[in-house]
């Protein structure tokens, strides 16, 4: 028996294209973002893979993206569980700060240690910075968990007990699975899969729009590792952009 389980990053969004740190802002899709998520619902139509459940985050970008996928899949209709486990990293008091800008205000090292390293967060946001999610409804019930930044290490905290209570409940009971969030949330579930060292996950970089298949076995490993890209060219290309953001 293996389970299927279909990660997508959303499309590509407001900020990506203006090279912004963005985390828990909810910014929007661009145009090609949402042609990106509709690539993707045609994508997982061609391979036969029908979502029977989505899980996404409390973002835009995800929700919006899942949609459009699943509405070219005609499975606009499936269940949807939404959590803010599965959000975009928290980018701190980086939120809304131009890559370029923080590169060369900051040098390569430093720039680095704060985008792709597993335990180094970036410096906390402020509660009254006009980024700043302290107020939003949405997290209401966040109270002191609430993060004001988050390293690798923090997302995977937050995003494993969201994991094992209810997507692999649903993975184990057979349904193909789609989990629709962000660049850094589905890094911390890919290093999980993969068990990837916490050295090695600073050079995987997930594309946007790309959905990306893992058959998992019995005990949850992937059968291929690294699973599955639908388009492999087009996400090794997309990949290698978002690596070098900034530059
Ligand atoms: O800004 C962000 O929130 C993320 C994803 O877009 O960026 P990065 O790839 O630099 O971690």
């Amino acid at each position: 028996m293996t389970y299927t389980l279909i990660l997508l990053r959303h499309g590509e969004s407001d900020w990506n294209a203006k090279n912004l740190f963005t985390g828990w802002v909810d910014v929007d899709l661009t145009d090609k973002g949402r042609a990106e998520a509709v690539r993707g619902g045609e994508l997982l139509v061609g391979a036969g893979l029908l979502p029977d459940v989505v899980h996404t985050s409390l973002q835009r970008r995800a929700i919006t993206t899942a949609h459009l996928s699943l509405d070219v899949a005609d499975r606009h209709w499936i269940p949807v569980k939404r959590s803010w486990r599965l959000n975009e990293r928290h980018y701190g008091a980086l939120q809304g700060k131009d890559k370029k800008q923080t590169l060369e205000q900051y040098g390569e090292e430093q720039f680095m240690l704060w985008r792709r390293s597993f335990d180094t967060p970036p410096p906390p946001i402020e509660d009254d910075d006009e980024f700043s999610q302290v107020g939003d409804p949405r997290y209401a019930d966040l109270g002191a968990e609430m993060p004001r930044t988050e390293c690798l290490k923090d997302v995977i905290a937050r995003f494993l007990p969201y994991w094992e209570a209810e997507i692999v409940p649903d993975l184990t009971s057979g349904k193909t699975v789609l989990v629709a969030a962000h660049g850094n949330s589905l890094r911390a579930l890919v290093k999980h899969l993969d068990g990837i060292s916490d050295e090695d996950i600073a050079g995987l970089n997930i594309p946007t729009g790309m959905p990306l298949v893992y058959r998992l076995d019995d005990s949850l490993a992937p059968t291929v590792a690294g699973g599955e890209y639908l388009d492999p060219e087009a996400a090794a290309a997309a990949a290698a952009a978002v690596a070098n953001q900034g530059r």
